[in-house]
């Protein structure tokens, strides 16, 4: 942070439980050289990682498929949504994070991931970076179920996809989460 044309004046906790939500008093400066308050609520849950397993072989995907609440309260009808396997960092670096995440998401014990990217998902309100990677995936590395850890109450089905439908899924809009369109277009660009 050493922006000379931002002061933060003040920063105030609005609510602090499983994640938190602050809301950030600040005072910018304008082109014209004026002064400018402006208040912006910013909701930090910590970063996270994404992956798309893909196999060149078989030309296929593996994909996630799971209840996302946020996403059903704003027009998603049945809540569910098709995603590549993600998580959030916790304490882990982003490399040991999607290791550990991919295992415990699809089953698939992944050696050498490769990172692609580090974006922001919605910079304007959360703080939230996300790594993006890729791997190769083969039958053979498939060690578990997969599905999520049920002391996280999660449960997440384990797809595998043919490439040329998932991206046609992209376009009838049963794909429609945007670090798994990214990937998927990466890889339509650079893998297939
Ligand atoms: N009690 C409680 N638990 C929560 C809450 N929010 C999340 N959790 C728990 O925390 C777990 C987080 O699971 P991860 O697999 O680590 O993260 P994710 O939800 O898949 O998040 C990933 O995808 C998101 C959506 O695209 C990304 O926003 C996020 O950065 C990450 O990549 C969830 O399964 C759930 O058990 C909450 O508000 N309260
Ligand atoms: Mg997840």
């Amino acid at each position: 942070m050493s922006n000379p044309k931002v002061k933060i004046k003040s920063i105030k906790n609005l609510s602090n439980n499983h994640y938190k939500l602050d809301k950030v008093d600040f005072d910018y400066q304008t082109k014209n050289g004026t002064w400018q308050n402006q208040i912006r609520e910013s909701y930090d849950r910590g970063d996270g990682a994404c992956i798309l397993l893909y196999n060149s072989a078989k030309k296929t995907v593996i994909l996630t498929k799971q209840f996302r609440m946020p996403s059903y309260l704003n027009e998603n009808e049945d809540g569910m949504m098709i995603e590549v396997c993600a998580g959030l960092l916790d304490k882990d670096d982003p490399l040991t994070c999607i290791k550990k995440e991919a295992e415990e998401e699809t089953g698939y014990k992944i050696n050498s991931p490769k990172k692609v990217f580090e974006l922001y998902s919605t910079p304007g309100a959360v703080t939230e970076k996300i790594h993006y990677f890729i791997a190769e995936y083969a039958d053979e590395m498939k060690i578990s179920e997969g599905g999520g850890l049920e002391e996280e109450t999660e449960e997440i089905e384990v797809l595998e996809v043919a490439f040329n439908k998932a991206l046609k899924m992209i376009l009838t809009g049963e794909i429609c989460d945007a670090k798994t369109i990214i990937l998927l277009q990466y890889a339509q660009l650079n893998l297939f």
